[in-house]
């Protein structure tokens, strides 16, 4: 087997951490993990060698890779290094993000070998894709980690990789403008600040954990979620307009893991 798999993912709201994690169970390596969710944790240029695998996962934001993640990915580099491209979203679509993210890795040195279009709970509203991963989905991904394992069997057995083909488009979806928004807080609030610790952007004051920078908010909904006493909110007329018609539009047809290896 290769000497490390390894795990870099962003998940605001854990969904793509459960299913990174699944897939690395399948494949059965103990595994060393880069969790770049918080601020902090995406200072250190990265890089990879060529006996090295990594698990790569991000969440759709609007089709694409989260597009602050991509000014990061510059700083994450591989040596020939085999890597497994993961997105997930919240059963709309994803769109050009899959291919996005391959393409990314694989200008930075990396060579995929296989690639996965999971399912999570939207991160603006438990109505759309309602705790997903589920279990089905957690065997799909452990599954998927098996394939990935023979798969890797077969390569260094026979040294030789083929070119990975994914979903997406060129060009990608077109990146819109969005009017910034930010989450508003309630008089629930215990003033504990796990928004303003937990925030990946570091968009939550620090000090006073009600002012939320809306130029750096991201609306991943992560303080929302991880809010204890539910303090935290999105309330803009626009954003709640926008969630209602992601679930009458797509809270009917339930979609399925896709993997390509
Ligand atoms: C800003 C933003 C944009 C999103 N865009 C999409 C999208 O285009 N398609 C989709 O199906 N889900 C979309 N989602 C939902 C997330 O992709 C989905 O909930 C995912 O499971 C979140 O991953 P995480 O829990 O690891 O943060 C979006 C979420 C956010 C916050």
């Amino acid at each position: 087997m290769d000497k490390q798999l390894n795990l870099l993912y962003l998940s605001a709201t854990d969904t793509t951490a459960k299913i990174v994690k699944e897939i690395a169970y399948g494949i059965g390596e103990p595994v060393k993990e880069y969790n770049i969710t918080l601020p902090g944790d995406r200072q250190k240029e990265l890089s990879f060698h060529n006996d090295e695998v990594v698990i790569i996962g991000v969440p759709v934001y609007a089709g694409r890779v989260p597009e602050f993640l991509t000014e990061y990915f510059v700083n994450v580099k591989g040596n020939h290094t085999k890597a497994v491209f993961l997105v997930v979203y919240g059963n709309r679509d994803y769109e050009d993000a899959l291919l996005e993210l391959e393409d990314i890795f694989e200008g930075n040195g990396f060579i995929g070998i296989a690639a996965g279009a999971f399912i999570g709970e939207h991160s603006y509203t438990g109505k759309l894709a309602a705790g997903r991963p589920d279990e089905d989905d957690l065997k799909s991904a452990r599954e998927f980690g098996m394939k990935i394992k023979d798969k890797l069997i077969n390569i260094n057995a026979h040294g030789k990789i083929e070119k990975l083909i994914v979903k997406g488009n060129y060009p990608y979806k077109e990146r819109k403008y969005q009017q910034p928004v930010a989450p508003e807080t309630n008089d629930k609030c215990i003033n504990c600040g796990i928004c303003a610790t937990h925030c990946p952007k570091g968009a939550v004051d620090l000090v006073n954990f009600r002012v939320v920078d809306a130029t750096k908010c991201i609306k991943c909904c992560r303080c929302v979620k991880r809010c204890p006493a539910n303090a935290k909110a999105i309330n803009q007329e626009s954003f709640i307009q926008f969630t209602q018609g992601l679930i009458d539009k797509f809270s009917i047809t339930r979609h399925e893991p896709e993997i390509f290896l």
